[in-house]
């Protein structure tokens, strides 16, 4: 078996509870959207962003009404959409400066970060989340700043989390040989995708979920169950 030499890991579910994005971070953005994109109108950011959403939707000419209706839509689908995920990154920094929140990690996961980075493996995140949203998830994690520990993260800018092209980027990027990358997530699709690039996987199944009889990936309730 090649030696692991890279770990890719996602958030939601895997390092982190589904449950914060779904019951603080999705409904912090929901609440804030219209009135921050009304606020910050003259951002050239946030300008460019709304076009995408609006291209994205497929709509010709659109108020910044409907394109916020959009995006709150959005929020309720829980749509993966590279715009959106933006967007919400921008609302959560105001949360995380002001303190009104601080991201859930799982208690095991800092130290066994820390752990694999002491064993020389280098450590990556892929997330649907923009990467400025991932960069302050783990930068105002429970846990303190866990960002020195990561080398570098991905977002949907590279490619779908389900398409195998967008691990193939990704070990293009970090410089590593698939064979020798190792990539956690608790979905099982993004882990299909992630196997057929050459990755080698591991499947997080946090209680109370069971953990299969035979799994179509190597299965963990934790992180230090994982063996790299
Ligand atoms: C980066 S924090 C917010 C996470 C998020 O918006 C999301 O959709 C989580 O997706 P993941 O790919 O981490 O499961
Ligand atoms: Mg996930």
């Amino acid at each position: 078996m090649p030696e692991i030499r890279a770990i890719v890991t996602d958030i939601e579910g895997t390092t982190s509870s589904i449950s914060f994005v779904k019951d603080v971070l999705f409904p912090y953005a929901r609440k804030r959207l219209p009135a921050f994109v009304e606020t910050h109108a003259d951002r050239p950011e946030l300008q460019h962003w709304l076009h995408e959403a609006a291209k994205e939707a497929g709509y010709i000419e659109a108020s910044r009404q409907e394109v916020i209706e959009l995006l709150l839509r959005w929020i309720a689908e829980d749509r993966k959409s590279t715009a959106l995920k933006a967007l919400q990154g921008m609302i959560w920094q105001e949360g995380y400066e002001a303190g009104d929140y601080r991201a859930h990690v799982y208690p095991e996961v800092p130290a066994r970060l820390r752990a694999w980075r002491a064993e020389g493996l280098r450590l990556y995140v892929y997330s649907s989340g923009s990467v400025p949203a991932q960069q302050l998830f783990f930068g105002y994690s429970e846990a303190g700043d866990l960002t020195p520990l990561f080398a570098g993260y991905f977002d949907t800018e590279t490619g779908p989390k389900r398409e195998q092209a967008s691990y193939e980027k990704i070990a293009a990027a970090i410089g590593e040989q698939p064979a020798h990358i190792l990539f956690l997530s608790d979905i099982v699709e993004e882990l299909d995708a992630a196997q057929a690039a050459g990755y080698r996987t591991g499947w997080l199944l946090r209680p109370p979920q069971a953990l299969p009889a035979q799994p179509r990936h190597p299965a963990y309730t934790d992180f230090d169950a994982v063996t790299p």
